[in-house]
């Protein structure tokens, strides 16, 4: 399916302001009328001054600017409620969808589109579509009222269900003719936005009167452009008492190790920041990373250190960590998907679990005490919780914001908060790129800072010659002719380094990002340390451009 991904709108202000703006109903139906929006006579919001937002507020992507380049920064429009709406609320039909994986909250802004239509709008037809995407054209849907949906934050999970795979454009948008839908509001990630772009674009295709508002939804919190997303504080906090059990069960045995997989298929927030919070992680694997196990500066040197050191360790890995090297000790090279597409991931943690137990074996036979590891996986237990207080605020103003804008007119957009400010932000700026930690940032310094962890700089050399060695068995056992580049490239020396600058994640292609660190750095030998505290400097590569998501990083 080709979807065209570019942003609707470019509003140059004055100054050379650049307003990323989103599609607004009138583009296509420019004669529709206007109605004045019934919050001017609640009892609430009306007490309020200054409740409306203005036409003109924007939001800037970056505050942190550089004092010499403020001309030509980028705005989106701000959310909130506005003076005049386009929808009458008796005439409204809502519709919601929830797709994807499972995360904390999801109910919470069902609960809240409902609640925030149905009270401050008086909207009163709301459907629940069930199942995701093939619930629009396989599935009857349900009312939803603030009854129904009263207690339902409480609870994990979605009450609409959800799904991979099955978005069938046109199918679905005939299901919104049908059912006379004019609002659809769809939660859900990186892939779901994109199924909401293909939707709205048809809608307008066909010229229908239907407004489409995404909810950004990932518990791995690799949305772009957003400061973060809903869910990630309580998995981040769940995942804690998975830590907390692993340090115990470390703790608790000579040469114990407590492992613990975590969520992060491209994106390993949920790692990084449950380490920072936990203080009990010894080291911590991130898709952003690469990772080696043998040799100088690789994961079985450190653990050895670290157990010798303290009797114990906590490793936390990310599950789509590794998954190169993984992929090729065990020869597997399937590439299989799920319905949507996204790749299925090799686990990480019984890979890591099995070789740190046959290494150990192998490398100290005579240890008094053997290697005592645990693996906990609480993956689908951190996903599958209720959202926390803090989060349940978020997901209220989620809703409330994507309402607004749909009342209002606007479309087509993903909605979430820039620099703490709501905004309507287009779908395709959100899609277009993926977010990544930046570990060129103080944020990962702070983490390598307090596990003193290697830094896999070694990890391309290591790799290459893993292949090289490889093809030469092959080869020998075989008796096969070994190519020419083979014979020719030289064995790697221990204390060569990992030229950065060329390293592929995932498909995409990365370059080497230090960020100008007012730190002064010292090289030894092959690495870099911190000069006060010694510890290593990561110089690792991440994807994408280092500045893109400076706003979203240390503060
Ligand atoms: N490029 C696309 N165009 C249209 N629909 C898409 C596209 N990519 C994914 N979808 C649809 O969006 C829905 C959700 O996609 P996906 O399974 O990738 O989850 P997600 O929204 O990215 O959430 P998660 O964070 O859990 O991965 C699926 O029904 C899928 O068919
Ligand atoms: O098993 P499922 O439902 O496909 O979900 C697993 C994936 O969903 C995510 O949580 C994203 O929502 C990933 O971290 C994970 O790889
Ligand atoms: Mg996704």
């Amino acid at each position: 399916m080709s979807i065209d991904f570019v942003p609707a709108k470019i509003v140059k202000g004055a100054g050379g302001a650049i307003l990323e703006d989103v599609p607004h109903i009138t583009d296509w139906l420019p004669d529709l009328p206007t109605y004045t929006n019934p919050l001017k006579y609640h009892p609430a919001y009306a007490a309020v001054r200054q409740y409306f937002v203005e036409e003109s507020d924007v939001v800037a992507k970056d505050v942190v600017v550089n004092v010499n380049r403020t001309s030509g920064a980028t705005y989106f429009r701000r959310a909130g409620p506005r003076d005049k709406i386009y929808f009458k609320p008796e005439d409204v039909k809502a519709c919601i969808v929830t797709c994807g994986g499972l995360c904390p909250g999801l109910n919470t802004v069902i609960r809240e589109i409902v609640c925030g239509l149905w009270t401050q709008y008086g909207v009163r037809e709301i459907f629940g579509i069930i199942g995701g995407y093939r619930g629009f054209y396989c599935r009857n849907t349900i009312d939803l009222n603030p009854k129904v949906v009263n207690d339902i934050h409480k609870r994990g999970g979605t009450i609409l269900c959800t799904s991979r795979g099955g978005h069938e454009t046109s199918k679905i948008v005939d299901s919104i003719e049908d059912r006379g839908i004019n609002q659809v509001y769809i939660i859900g990630g990186d892939g779901t936005q994109k199924g909401a772009w293909a939707i709205h674009k048809e809608c307008v295709k066909r010229n229908l009167e239907v407004v489409v508002a995404g909810i950004p939804k990932t518990i791995d919190n690799d949305i772009d452009i957003i400061d973060k997303s809903f869910g990630f504080d309580t998995a981040v906090e769940e995942a804690q008492r998975a830590i907390n059990a692993a340090h115990v069960e470390a703790c608790s045995a000579q040469n114990g190790i407590g492992l613990v997989k975590l969520m992060g298929r491209y994106s390993g927030y949920i790692a990084m920041y449950a380490t920072l919070a936990s203080r009990d992680v010894d080291l911590c694997l991130i898709p952003e990373v690469p990772f080696y196990l043998e040799g100088p500066g690789g994961l079985y040197e450190f653990v050895d250190q670290r157990l010798h050191e303290s009797g114990h360790m906590v490793i936390v890995v990310a599950e789509g960590a590794g998954q190169e090297l993984i992929a090729e000790s065990m020869g597997s090279h399937d590439n299989l998907v799920d319905p949507s597409g996204n790749p299925l991931l090799l686990d990480v943690g019984l890979w890591l679990s099995q070789n740190l137990k046959s290494y150990f074996a192998k490398a100290h036979p005579t240890y008094k005490e053997p290697l005592t590891l645990k693996y906990i996986d609480p993956t689908y237990m951190v996903r599958a919780i209720p959202s926390n207080a803090s989060d349940n605020v978020y997901c209220t103003l989620l809703a409330h914001s994507a309402i607004h804008g749909a009342m209002a007119g606007y479309c087509g957009f993903t909605v979430g908060p820039v620099n703490n400010r709501h905004c309507y932000i287009p779908i395709p700026r959100v899609v277009s790129t993926q977010r990544h930690v930046n570990v060129a940032d103080r944020m990962w310094a702070r983490l390598l800072s307090g596990t003193n962890q290697p830094d896999f700089l070694r990890y391309k050399v290591v790799m290459e010659e893993r292949r090289r060695t490889k093809a030469l068995k092959q080869a020998e056992s075989k008796e096969e002719h070994v190519p020419k580049q083979i014979l020719k490239s030289p064995p790697v020396s221990p204390s060569q380094t990992c030229p950065l600058t060329d390293v592929d994640i995932n498909g995409s292609n990365v370059t080497k990002q230090m960020k100008d660190d007012s730190t002064a750095r010292i090289s030894t030998g092959d690495r870099q340390f911190f000069p006060a505290t010694g510890y290593p400097l990561v110089t690792s590569p991440v994807p994408g451009d280092p500045t893109a998501n400076f706003n979203q990083e240390t503060p």
